[in-house]
């Protein structure tokens, strides 16, 4: 199974203004959409992040893939580390690990595709085997505005105080029956977030909430909102930055502590579990170098007893569908995974209704491989849309300083 063609396309989709510590969404979300080719003539699919600095190396690395069976994972991995890890070398803030590990993802995942499609299984066979039939997703709710500014109000409202964040969740527990709750904080003060995760908690009474502030808090903060907010989260994610900042909260605090900031890749983990920095690890295949080596950071999870969860960021269905085939092969990943699927509102690569939400939690596709369908006319449209929509790169400060100038980038903010 020699790979021959790898296709990479970059996609656009409408994103709504979601409110976050760094800013706001942009009105597109990009994403790179990659097709493994084989000398059978069978295709692979991945799907990875479309900022055009990771695009790049995307391709770049693509071309050196050509000529490779799909076992080579190995050699792959070599060839992308050549690439990849020079480059990041010459950009200090970058891990070289972390960008190696990205660009090596969706090749990773287009050859697993691959691979179940020849052997007529799913992917979920070639990591393990499932070990439940449907992955639980949160309801991941976010502060938002009505609308883009200057645009038409979309149909999720504006969500600006814990009323409108109750209402958000009525509408997306109503339309996807989630039977969690994950907040987007480091919106508004700590005490706004507070009064929503009381709010929520009196509303649905019984079902997991969670909040991640993404690390805009003190130590200090963290602590008295955790401790406030006693019996009401079933964990908190990164109140505040850094192993040893996380660690001082996590030794304070009443609930579990979740990061997807503080460990990001396996160097992290002896100083992290020294410090009993976290319980939860979010994993991510997209940074974590695709679905086998998550499968190997979920062994280390068990190792060090940290749960796990599922870290996600603005997708399309064959994300989904990875991310799926990846927590339904993990044991320990046992807390409702989070996604961004809602906020697609049914735009999609995938022929429609390849993958459905039933009660919260989506079905592991059980045809070959992913077990989902490229729509070529919807990707063209997406590709159409990218090239249009004049955005590069995820920039969700510069968008939020268009709008309000003073938007501060200072952490810890409170
Ligand atoms: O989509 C967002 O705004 C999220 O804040 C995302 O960028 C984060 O990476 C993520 O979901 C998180 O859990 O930190
Ligand atoms: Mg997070």
């Amino acid at each position: 199974m020699i790979i021959r063609q790898i296709r990479i396309t970059p996609v656009a989709f409408l994103d709504p203004p979601l409110l976050n510590a760094a800013g706001v969404h942009q009105p597109w979300a990009l994403r790179a959409i990659v097709e493994i080719v084989t000398d059978e003539g069978l295709t692979g699919l991945g799907e990875t992040y479309g900022d055009l600095g990771h695009l790049g190396k995307v391709r770049e690395c693509a071309q050196a893939l050509i000529g490779l069976d799909v076992h080579a994972l190995n050699t792959m991995y070599a060839r992308v580390t050549a690439i990849v890890g020079e480059d990041a070398q010459r950009v200090p803030t970058a891990s070289q690990e972390r960008s190696i590990d990205r660009v090596f993802s969706a090749f990773e995942v287009a050859c697993l595709d691959v691979r179940g499609k020849a052997a007529g299984v799913p992917v979920s066979d070639l990591l393990g085997g499932r070990v439940r039939d449907a992955v639980p997703y949160s309801a991941y709710l976010f502060y938002k505005w009505a609308g883009h500014p200057g645009a038409e109000p979309d149909r999720f409202g504006a969500a600006l105080d814990e009323a409108g964040i109750v209402a958000q969740a009525r509408l997306l527990i109503r339309e996807y029956g989630f039977a969690s709750i994950k907040l987007k904080g480091g919106v508004f003060p700590p005490d706004e977030e507070i009064a929503a995760i009381r709010a929520l908690h009196e509303a649905f009474p019984g079902v997991p909430l969670r909040l991640d502030p993404n690390a805009t808090w003190s130590v200090e903060t963290s602590i008295r909102v955790a401790r406030e907010l006693d019996g009401a989260l079933q964990y908190l994610e990164d109140p505040t930055a850094g192993i040893t900042g996380m660690a001082e909260v996590a030794a304070a605090v009443p609930m579990p502590l979740a990061t997807n900031m503080c460990v990001v890749t396996p160097e992290h983990f002896p100083p992290a579990t020294a410090a009993r920095a976290i319980d939860v690890l979010l994993l991510d295949h997209h940074y974590w170098g695709g679905l086998t080596r998550s499968s190997h950071i979920a062994t280390m999870c068990d190792a060090f007893g940290l749960g796990m969860s599922m870290h996600s960021n603005s997708h399309l269905g064959i994300s989904l569908a990875a991310m799926t085939h990846l927590a339904a092969t993990t044991p320990n990943l046992t807390y409702a995974c989070d996604t961004h699927t809602p906020w697609q509102n049914g735009q999609d690569v995938l022929t429609p209704g390849t993958l459905r939400f039933t009660n919260g939690s989506v079905p592991v596709p059980t045809g070959p491989g992913l077990g989902v369908e490229l729509d070529r006319d919807a990707l063209a449209v997406m590709n159409e849309q990218y090239e249009k929509c004049g955005i590069v790169a995820r920039d969700d400060t510069s968008y939020m300083r268009r709008i309000n100038p003073s938007f501060p980038s200072t952490r810890p903010r409170w």
